[in-house]
């Protein structure tokens, strides 16, 4: 099922959530839409369901101009960040609930809905819980019986509004890393509302970066971080460097994106260590610039040999790779 977002708009009063928002989604894509808190993610969401009606523009899923269709009738599967499960029904049940409010003619029997529901806590891997109470389950787990009862009506299209929002920063990777292979699988055409760069990155085909109700790009992950439409894009993507060098120049550069040495070479800079930081696999290293207000972080491999026994206050010598740009878009 393809999604076609076409001219949309959207007021709230006097203040404009979207302003003209054009998307095309192909069938059995995840695209992430991406962007700061009240960028309008969320209401471009509503109203692809049919919860939220634009002031202008149209929604076509297939072909077919969905736009003045109720939410129940463009079959659209929700999860949310806080999907409350009825706490008074089991695992099972709540999966089987949608199969079993269906009207009589399309209702299955009991026992493909026994048979359905099993298959579906298998595909998010968690049958052995059928027998709980929501309150007897962790975060994740909550999150993944919510994404099995909205597979449960097997909707043409499945939207997610920051699902993984509420757990904790493990939980979230190991589930953002699940929700990928399980779209391989299933192949639903997917939206997944996210504030997260590193969760739009892992997770979608293509990102919608948004910002302030427009779109700032579209593109696949490795678009949006190495071909940025914007200085927003560069920036939200990504830690950012700003260094103005001698000719009045502003280079831009990821923190990744420099070499460094503890001998002074050509067209290297020099700069006190200010911070030496291991991240794991990397180390950080802030280093100040005389004559630049702004500290530079500098990311490299923890045995990278500029590194043995650095201790702050030491200078090393820093050099922006070729790939630093001038002006977004452009090479320096
Ligand atoms: N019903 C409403 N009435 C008035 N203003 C609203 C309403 N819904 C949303 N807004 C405003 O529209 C803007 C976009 O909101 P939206 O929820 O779409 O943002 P978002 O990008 O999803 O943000 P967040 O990541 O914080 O959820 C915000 O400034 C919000 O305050």
């Amino acid at each position: 099922m393809s999604i076609d977002v076409t001219n949309v708009s959207k007021n709230f009063n006097t203040f404009k959530a979207l302003d003209n928002i054009n998307l095309n989604i192909q069938s059995g894509e995840l695209v992430a839409l991406l962007g700061p808190s009240g960028c309008g993610k969320t209401t471009l969401l509503r109203i692809i369901a049919g919860l939220e009606t634009p002031d202008s523009g149209t929604i076509v899923f297939h072909g077919e101009d969905v736009s003045s269709h109720d939410v129940r009738d463009r079959k659209v599967g929700f999860v949310f960040q806080h999907y409350a499960l009825f706490r008074h029904m089991t695992v099972f049940d709540n999966v089987a609930f949608g199969l079993r409010m269906k009207p009589k003619g399309e209702r299955p029997n009991e026992t493909t809905i026994k048979k359905k529901v099993h298959d579906l806590l298998d595909l998010v891997q968690l049958d052995w819980l059928a027998d709980r109470y929501p309150e007897q389950l962790s975060g994740g787990q909550r999150q993944r019986i919510a994404l099995a009862r909205a597979l449960a009506v097997e909707p043409k299209v499945l939207l997610l509004d920051e699902p993984f929002g509420a757990l904790d920063a493990k939980v979230r990777k190991e589930l953002r890393r699940w929700l990928a292979r399980l779209h391989e699988e299933v192949h639903l055409t997917s939206v997944f509302v996210t504030h997260d760069q590193e969760e739009a990155m892992e997770v979608a085909d293509r990102i919608v970066v948004m910002n302030k109700g427009v779109v700032e790009q579209i593109g696949s992950p490795g678009e949006v971080y190495d071909k940025p439409a914007s200085d927003f894009v560069y920036h939200f993507l990504g830690d950012a460097n700003e260094l103005q060098t001698e000719t009045g120049q502003q280079l831009l550069f990821r923190p990744h994106e420099v070499s460094l040495s503890r001998l002074e070479l050509s067209g290297y800079l020099a700069g006190e260590v200010r911070d030496i930081r291991p991240l794991g696999a990397i180390t950080r290293v802030t280093l100040k610039l005389p004559g630049h207000e702004q500290l530079i972080e500098a990311e490299v491999a923890k045995d990278h040999q500029s590194l043995a026994g650095l201790v702050r206050g030491e200078t090393l010598f820093i050099k922006p790779n070729d790939n630093a740009i001038s002006a977004v878009g452009q090479p320096a």
